[in-house]
């Protein structure tokens, strides 16, 4: 399956979801024509603005599923909504939606580990579920940034032949060297495809990084962004996955009698 992608790469504005809406308006009317697939970054809405996401959270998320329904319809793209802050009774979650281009919610992801370093555990709580989803015929799985750290959890997304791995991030500009080597050894550890937009810009706390990325199963490169505001383009062709599998068996060769 060949996907031509689309990684939005923009900056933040923090704590105000109405200006982050119409920017992301504003990249979709700038969009090449026949893209599959859209990612946005995570926190889009809000940013890391976490203090006040009692007032600039999401209700049950139900303003940007409408949203990123529509966009996805609209423009007849596959959508990787990046992450919003999703409020419910049991608290505020990092949640990403997953639409397909009829509009058709796929998936729902709350980012499983949090991020002390940017205070996440202070304003957000986790969520234990997979990020596993079905997206153009493909076996998916979309995580959200700091997940990337997590090789035993990213494994079980890939479990059951996975071979894309979408990622959403707010990943700092001083460690987008971390950004990119975490995952070109995802996308070699699981011979996948990884597919992974950054914001760039910055918040009262941090300066974000951009080159948002798509590695190929070999660890190559095949589209990478600048440290600016930009659609990053590329495209992959998943045909290759089984036979690089049967090449290196490593999910053959797993010994997880080993891995307690
Ligand atoms: N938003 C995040 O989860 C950031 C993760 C990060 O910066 C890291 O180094 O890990």
């Amino acid at each position: 399956m060949t996907l031509k992608l689309a990684l939005m790469q923009i900056d933040v504005a923090f704590g105000e979801p109405e200006t982050n809406e119409k920017k992301v308006k504003e990249f979709f009317r700038k969009l090449d024509k026949n893209i599959d697939t859209v990612v946005l970054p995570e926190l889009w809405t809000t940013g890391y603005d976490l203090s006040r996401l009692e007032d600039i959270g999401d209700e049950e998320g139900q303003k940007a599923k409408q949203f990123l329904s529509e966009l996805a319809t609209e423009y007849n793209v596959h959508l990787i909504g990046g992450s919003i802050a999703k409020k419910s009774s049991a608290g505020v979650r990092n949640t990403m939606y997953v639409f397909n281009n009829e509009g058709a919610l796929l998936k729902e992801y709350s980012k499983a580990h949090l991020f002390k370093l940017m205070n996440e555990e202070k304003y957000l709580i986790d969520d234990d579920k997979d990020g596993k989803f079905e997206l153009a015929g493909e076996k998916s799985a979309g995580l959200i940034c700091y997940d990337i750290r997590f090789p035993e959890w990213v494994r079980t997304q890939m479990l059951g032949d996975t071979t894309v791995l979408y990622v959403v991030a707010e990943w700092p500009a001083p460690r987008v060297d971390h950004w990119k080597t975490l995952l070109k050894a995802r996308a070699i550890e699981n011979q996948c495809y990884v597919v992974a937009c950054n914001r760039v810009g910055a918040d009262p706390n941090n300066e974000f990084g951009g080159h948002s990325i798509v590695y190929g199963p070999w660890g190559n490169v095949l589209a990478e962004g600048s440290d600016q505001e930009e659609i990053v383009y590329g495209e992959i062709d998943t045909s290759n996955v089984e036979e690089i599998r049967q090449q290196i068996p490593i999910f053959q060769d797993r010994r997880p009698d080993l891995y307690k």
